[in-house]
């Protein structure tokens, strides 16, 4: 995920342009813009869309959400590269890797994570996409959900 300029997670990403021409070309485009030339290896297509939530606050719109694996070396190389993005600084304050674990104290990793503040859905996107990717079994996100709304 990344820092924004706002002090909330979200997910790389933006508003559609009209020239745009399609979501993929929009979202591509805001990928490289807040993620720099090392964005390419994401290219993300239809085959990789996640489904679209819609929000009324602070204004309404329709939120469509993709998410693509990438290997170690991969994610490495984007991080390297996203502090030379054009937005980066700007609009993104830098990338936020995911705490894919909750330590023994049952609040530590996900669960803390989770008690961030996130712009829009992107808290339900993200126990979404890690759930789509197989990255943390559903019982474990939901208990780190559940955790994370109980507090300290
Ligand atoms: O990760 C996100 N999940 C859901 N909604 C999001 C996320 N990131 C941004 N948003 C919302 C917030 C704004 O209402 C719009 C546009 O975001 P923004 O970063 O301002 O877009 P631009 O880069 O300026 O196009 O989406």
């Amino acid at each position: 995920m990344q820092m924004r300029f706002d002090g909330r997670l979200g997910f790389p990403g933006g508003f559609v342009d009209p020239q745009d021409g399609s979501l993929e070309a929009g979202l591509n485009r805001e990928l490289r813009e807040e993620l720099g030339p090392g964005a390419a290896p994401l290219n993300l297509d239809e085959g990789d869309y996640l489904g679209a939530r819609c929000e009324e606050t602070p204004q309404r719109l329709v939120a469509h959400f993709y998410a693509k694996r990438l290997s170690l070396e991969q994610l490495r190389a984007l991080e390297a590269g996203a502090t030379n993005a054009k937005d980066h600084g700007l609009e993104v304050l830098g990338l936020v890797r995911v705490p894919l674990y909750t330590l023994r104290d049952g609040a530590g990793g996900l669960p803390t994570f989770l008690s961030n503040s996130f712009v829009g859905c992107a808290r339900e996107q993200l126990l979404q996409a890690l759930g789509a990717l197989g990255l943390v079994p559903e019982a474990e996100l939901r208990r780190a959900d559940a955790a994370s709304r109980k507090g300290p």
